[in-house]
Parts: C-alpha cells; sequence; structure tokens
C-alpha cells in the first residue's frame, strides 16, 4: 500500500543512473503510481526527462551519494549503470535501505573480476580463461600465458569502451593505450580473457520475484566493437543448449540474491555454453522485449523489485531491435527519418532523447515485431537506417 507521488505518502524509487534504460524503468514505476527520482552524472539523460525529478552528481564519489539519499530517503535504490561508488551502496544497505536487486550484486558486477571470480572460482561455471593486469609490463605476461587472439578490457568499462582483441604479441601495447582511455573509473587493471569462437551470443532475462525464478525466452544479439547492434527474440538453441544457459542463469542470479531483473551473458559454441558476464538490472540488447513481451523487461523489473507477484511472462511475437548510432560528437543535432522509419510494418522506434552525441553513442532504437524472426530483424534494421541524426553545422 502507498500513496499519490508528491503526497509524501509515495514509494520513492531512485535510479542511479539515468540513460535509456532507466527511462523506461521510470515509465514503468510511474505506471504503477511510484514518485521517481533520476540521478547521473549529466544534466537532461533520459530518464531525468520523465522522472519527478532529478539530481545531477560524480556518481562515483561516495560521499555526494550518499548525501542526495539521506536527503531523500528512498524505498527504492535501482542501479542503473555499473559506475557507482558501490562500496556506499553496501554501507547504506546495511543502514537499512533497499538497494535493487542487492548492494553486493551491484559491488560484484561493478568490475569484470568480481563477477568473473564468483562465477568461475567459487561457482565454477564454464567462462573463457581469463588473467589480470595492471601495468603493460604485467599485461604482456597475462597475454603470454592466455594466448592470442585475446580481448582485453578495462574491469570497469561497458558497452565495448576500451575493449579490443589483441591478435599478436605485437597488438598488446595498442590494447593497453585503448583500455586505458576507454575505462570509466581512474583504474588501470584489465581482464584479458581467451577469444572463444561462439557460434552465437545470447542474453537469457532472468527474472527473480515472489513468484520465483523465471526464464524469458532467450535474446541472440550481434556486437560490433563490444557493443551491441542488433538483437531479437526467439534465438534458435537445441533443448540442450537451454537447459544448460538456465542452469549458468539459475547459479549466478541465485549466488547474486535479491529481487529484479538480471541479463545474463552467454556464448553459444558447438560443444559448450560458456557464462560471459551478467547485468543485474535490465539489459540494452533486452530493449526488443518491449515489441515482443506481454511485460517488457523494464515492466519485470519494477514488478520483481515492488515484491508484486509474476506469474506468468507471454512471448507474444517474435522480434527485434536495431539501434542508432551517432558518428561524431555535438550539441547540436537533430534525429530524423522518423516517418520513414515508422512507414515499414509492425516498427516501432524509442528516441532516447540524449542531449549531446558522441562518436558510437546509441541514439536510438528501432523495434519491429513478426511471426518469422528473420523478417522482424529486416524489419528492424530498415526502420533503423531509415533514421538519420542530422548535425547543426551540416
Ligand atoms: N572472451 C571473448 N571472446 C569472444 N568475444 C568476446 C569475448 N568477450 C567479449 N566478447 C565480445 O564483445 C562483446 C562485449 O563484451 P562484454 O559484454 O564483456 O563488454 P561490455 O563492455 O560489458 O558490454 P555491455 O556493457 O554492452 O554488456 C561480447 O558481447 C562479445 O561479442
Ligand atoms: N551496455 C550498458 C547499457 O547499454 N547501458 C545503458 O546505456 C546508458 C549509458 O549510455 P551513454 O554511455 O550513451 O550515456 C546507461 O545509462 C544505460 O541506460
Ligand atoms: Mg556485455
Amino acid at each position: 500500500m502507498y500513496g499519490a507521488p508528491l503526497s509524501g505518502q509515495a514509494k520513492k524509487m531512485m535510479l542511479l543512473g539515468s540513460g535509456e534504460l532507466g527511462k523506461e524503468v521510470v515509465i514503468e514505476a510511474q505506471r504503477l503510481g511510484v514518485e521517481t527520482i533520476a540521478v547521473d552524472r549529466y544534466a537532461s539523460a533520459p530518464a531525468m526527462q520523465v522522472a519527478h525529478r532529478s539530481y545531477v552528481i560524480p556518481m562515483l564519489d561516495g560521499e555526494e551519494l550518499r548525501r542526495i539519499i539521506e536527503q531523500e530517503r528512498p524505498d527504492l535504490i535501482v542501479p542503473e549503470i555499473e559506475a557507482i561508488a558501490t562500496q556506499t551502496l553496501v554501507e547504506l544497505e546495511r543502514e537499512g535501505y533497499r538497494v535493487v536487486p542487492t548492494a553486493n550484486a551491484a559491488r560484484l558486477t561493478m568490475d569484470r573480476e568480481g563477477i568473473r571470480r564468483l562465477a568461475s572460482e567459487t561457482l565454477g561455471l564454464p567462462t573463457a580463461k581469463f588473467a589480470f593486469a595492471d601495468s603493460l609490463e604485467e599485461l604482456k605476461t597475462a597475454v603470454a600465458e592466455i594466448g592470442t587472439p585475446c580481448v582485453i578490457k578495462p574491469i570497469m568499462s561497458s558497452s565495448g569502451k576500451g575493449q579490443s582483441v589483441c591478435r599478436t604479441p605485437d597488438d598488446v601495447e595498442t590494447s593497453w593505450n585503448y583500455a586505458m582511455e576507454g575505462g570509466r573509473a581512474k583504474k588501470t587493471r584489465v581482464i584479458v580473457e581467451e577469444f572463444i569462437r561462439f557460434d552465437s551470443e545470447i542474453t537469457l532475462l532472468t527474472v527473480r520475484s515472489v513468484s520465483g525464478t523465471t526464464y524469458c525466452a532467450p535474446i541472440g544479439h550481434i556486437q560490433k566493437d563490444g557493443d551491441y547492434i542488433e538483437s531479437w527474440q526467439p534465438h534458435e538453441m537445441s533443448e540442450e543448449q537451454i537447459r544448460e544457459a538456465e542452469r549458468i542463469a539459475g547459479a549466478i542470479t541465485d549466488a547474486l540474491g535479491g529481487t529484479g531483473i538480471y541479463g545474463v551473458e552467454l556464448f553459444l559454441a558447438p560443444d559448450k555454453v560458456y557464462f560471459s558476464e551478467v547485468s543485474p538490472r535490465p539489459h540494452d540488447t533486452g530493449m526488443v522485449t518491449m515489441a515482443t513481451q506481454d511485460l517488457s523487461e523494464f515492466a519485470l523489473h519494477v514488478r520483481a523489485i515492488l515484491g508484486f507477484p509474476i506469474p506468468t511472462i507471454r512471448l507474444l511475437t517474435p522480434g527485434a531491435s536495431y539501434t542508432l548510432k551517432a558518428d561524431r560528437e555535438s550539441e547540436s543535432f537533430r534525429i530524423g527519418g522518423l516517418e520513414e522509419a515508422l512507414s515499414v510494418p509492425n516498427s516501432q522506434v524509442r528516441v532516447f532523447g540524449k542531449p549531446e552525441t558522441k562518436i558510437g553513442r546509441r541514439m536510438a532504437v528501432a523495434l519491429s515485431s513478426s511471426d518469422d524472426v528473420g523478417q522482424a530483424r529486416r524489419q528492424a534494421k530498415e526502420a533503423a537506417s531509415c533514421l538519420r541524426i542530422e548535425y547543426g553545422d551540416q
């Protein structure tokens, strides 16, 4: 039971991170009458544009984070990005605040080392071989140990930032420099992973709620430079692959605990399913669920974290998503081509409303449905290709 937003008796949800995924979480929370507060490192972030109010703070600054949380006293603290002062969240949770799904899940997934050691060393889940390095010299040793090709990533980064494939020992220095430029926090540590030659990769959205653990239909996706371009649902898998994927997703989400949606990323190789990483929150590739499921991944997250039941999740139709990315840095731009994009059958568009473009920044997504997943993919790609960014000085 809770009162109306802004009445003083409302259920208050604070989002830490206010991108495109948070925007949809806020919309779903508001549908259930929740008061929403959006926080991020920059003004006019997508979720801020739809939340009841917002704050701009450096998200890795524990004191600032504590200051606004103590000022607002939210019922639910909902991390939406990884780069947050998660140690402060752990302390606040101890003091009685609710962090979604748990402060420990946010802490462990904030850096690749925490989650990889949990998955591989504690739970014994199958992963690529990995090693860590804190300097160029250490990296050379780690690459020699893992072998080439291998993938090098800052331990704190997302959407492929600072990630590269190191094909020969001569590439190590280039990869190191690239990781140092792309990391999100001032950390120099990197992970080196064996390069997995997978047939396909999926996100298995896993929902933990009072109704138990439920798996959505697998989402296939294609990534370029470590960032997602295209996703579709359902992805065709054998019974055996589905069983193994659910076993892995069940094990990692049980270990992280709490309630909410998790995006479990898996590589499907001919004879093996590999755990790659997990988001303790809605997943970018899961935006497709806005076109395919009766409850999108955002609706599921909100329902689960509010403690409401989720008796069933229905896949209503196959569908696909395709992203629009900027190719320049600008504060003066317009997004056009919506009329053409929306002329594609069974297609929708989400324009995120980000205030600035950056090279490779995701600005919008096209969503399509069809009885045939291949057709849905073609439609989403066509709709996205109609969208264009016109820069102010053009
Ligand atoms: N060990 C690997 N072998 C082969 N490909 C890999 C490996 N690690 C990552 N990749 C490729 O790079 C993509 C991005 O990697 P990863 O998910 O670790 O990065 P990220 O920055 O956390 O991305 P996001 O935030 O979008 O999840 C993967 O989805 C996969 O396509
Ligand atoms: N792979 C993670 C992911 O997609 N996260 C989503 O992107 C936003 C950051 O975008 P930005 O870098 O364009 O500000 C995050 O806030 C989240 O919504
Ligand atoms: Mg990933």
